[in-house]
């Protein structure tokens, strides 16, 4: 793969290497952000019962008329298997999620009788209605939201907290989903040392993997291992033997250089190659499965690279094998609120501020894959073609909004 490939036809290599992962059941407290597999149906209507929408009187709505007196003869608190009868010019007091007594066909609230909602123990002798309610007042009806057997959740639906509430509801405890990805991040570099270190001559911070990590997990994704290796085979080569990860993204060493560890070690792995990609940043790239059926992205070390990479490349991928459908952000079209240079022949995936009306470079200092302080301020990339050489104030830009 040495001849100059587009950013589609890399990305078309990534996706066509990758599987979804295999289907486990969870529990629901460990399913969220995960793709649900098959259909859940609920085994029962929803709600399972009438029950009380307020807490009130259960009354006969042709007695509850406004002034009238009823007495109260029963107490129906929430979980109870109460269906007291009501007779003529008779009412139950109810609490809110309480099966509305069968001889019941409204709810009178507390605050439409002359006790208020005053609570006491027990409940009282007799209460005065003060405002007639209407025929089926405050019951919620068994089924209204869905009968029994109705799908809740529909296959590849990604479970976020309300879906999971509705699966719970519908009577169910464990889900069948795809498995999270496991992926490692390893980058490379002799140069790079703690964040909280005091770098000497040469020597920077590392910040790849906390972004390349952080990534992973925002795309629902389990981080197994991060690490940081020297410019060095063998120590690069023991890092690799034995992870127990679906992907491995490593950053840094992907080009040309004398010390580029990462390619001399992997390239001709499996079905690693490496090779450039024309989209600036980010050009140069390796990707492939090892022998150990492990997705490989080794990504270039310029850090500004290494977050448009993981979009574009790792993330789809990522997404993919969890079962999701929908991998792409979402684009729209903005005017630039002012000029940029654009390399010729490259794709441009610039670091990129919008609001309603307008991009902007993220950063003065241009497109440069090393200004990685303007990732901070970004929450879009502004993409450009390749056979564009500049982007001038007004001109319209596509741009992927990530956030
Ligand atoms: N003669 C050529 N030189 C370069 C070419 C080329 O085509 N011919 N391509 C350039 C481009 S474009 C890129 S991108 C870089 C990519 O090089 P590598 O993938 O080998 O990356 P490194 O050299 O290891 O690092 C590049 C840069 O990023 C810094 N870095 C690396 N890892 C980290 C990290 N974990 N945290 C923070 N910063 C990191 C590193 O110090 C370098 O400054 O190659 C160009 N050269
Ligand atoms: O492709 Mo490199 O990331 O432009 O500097």
């Amino acid at each position: 793969m040495s001849s100059v490939i587009t950013v589609d036809e890399h990305r078309a290599r990534i996706l066509a290497a990758t599987t979804r992962t295999a289907l486990v059941r969870l529990p629901l407290a460990e399913a969220v952000g995960r793709v649900l597999a098959e259909d859940v149906v609920s085994r029962w209507p929803v709600p399972l019962f009438d029950n009380s929408a307020m807490d009130g009187y259960a009354v006969r709505g042709v007695d509850a008329t406004k002034g009238a007196v009823l007495r109260v003869v029963a107490d129906v608190p929430a979980g109870s298997a109460l269906d007291p009868t009501i007779g003529a010019g008779e009412a139950a007091r109810i609490m809110t999620g309480a099966p509305t007594p069968s001889d019941a066909d409204a709810v009178v609230p507390l605050e439409h009788t002359d006790l208020g909602t005053v609570i006491t123990a027990d409940a009282p002798a007799t209460i005065t209605v003060t405002r007639e309610p209407t025929a089926g007042a405050h019951i919620r009806r068994v089924g209204e939201d869905a009968p029994a057997g109705a799908v809740a959740v529909t296959a590849g639906t990604v479970l976020g907290p309300w879906q999971l509430s509705a699966i719970a509801s519908a009577g169910h405890a464990r889900v069948t989903v795809h498995r999270a990805p496991r992926v490692a991040v390893v980058s490379t570099g002799s140069e790079l040392i703690d964040p909280a270190g005091t770098p000497t001559r040469g020597q920077i911070p590392e910040s790849n993997s906390v972004l390349l990590a952080a990534a992973v997990r925002s795309a629902g994704a389990e981080v197994v291992t991060v690490t940081t290796v020297a410019d060095d085979e063998s120590a690069l080569i023991a890092q690799l033997v034995d992870l127990e990860a679906d992907a491995v993204i490593l950053s840094g060493g992907a080009s040309v250089g004398a010390f580029d560890v990462v390619k001399s070690v992997l390239d001709g792995t499996g079905t690693i190659e490496f090779g450039p990609v024309a989209m600036q940043p980010g050009k140069p790239q390796g990707f492939g499965t090892d022998d150990a059926g492990r997705l490989v992205f080794a990504l270039p070390g310029n850090p500004v690279g290494v977050a448009v990479s993981f979009e574009m490349f790792v993330r789809p991928a990522l997404l993919t094998m969890a079962g999701r459908s929908v991998i792409e952000r979402p684009r729209v079209t903005r005017a630039a609120a002012t000029g940029w240079r654009c390399p010729v022949g490259r794709t441009q995936f610039l670091p990129a501020v919008i609001d309603a009306d307008t991009v902007r470079p993220a950063t003065a200092g241009g497109s440069g894959s090393h200004l990685v302080t303007s990732l901070a301020l970004a929450h879009a990339l502004a993409v450009v073609p390749a056979d564009v050489d500049r982007v001038d104030e007004g001109d319209l830009v596509e741009v992927m909004v990530l956030s």
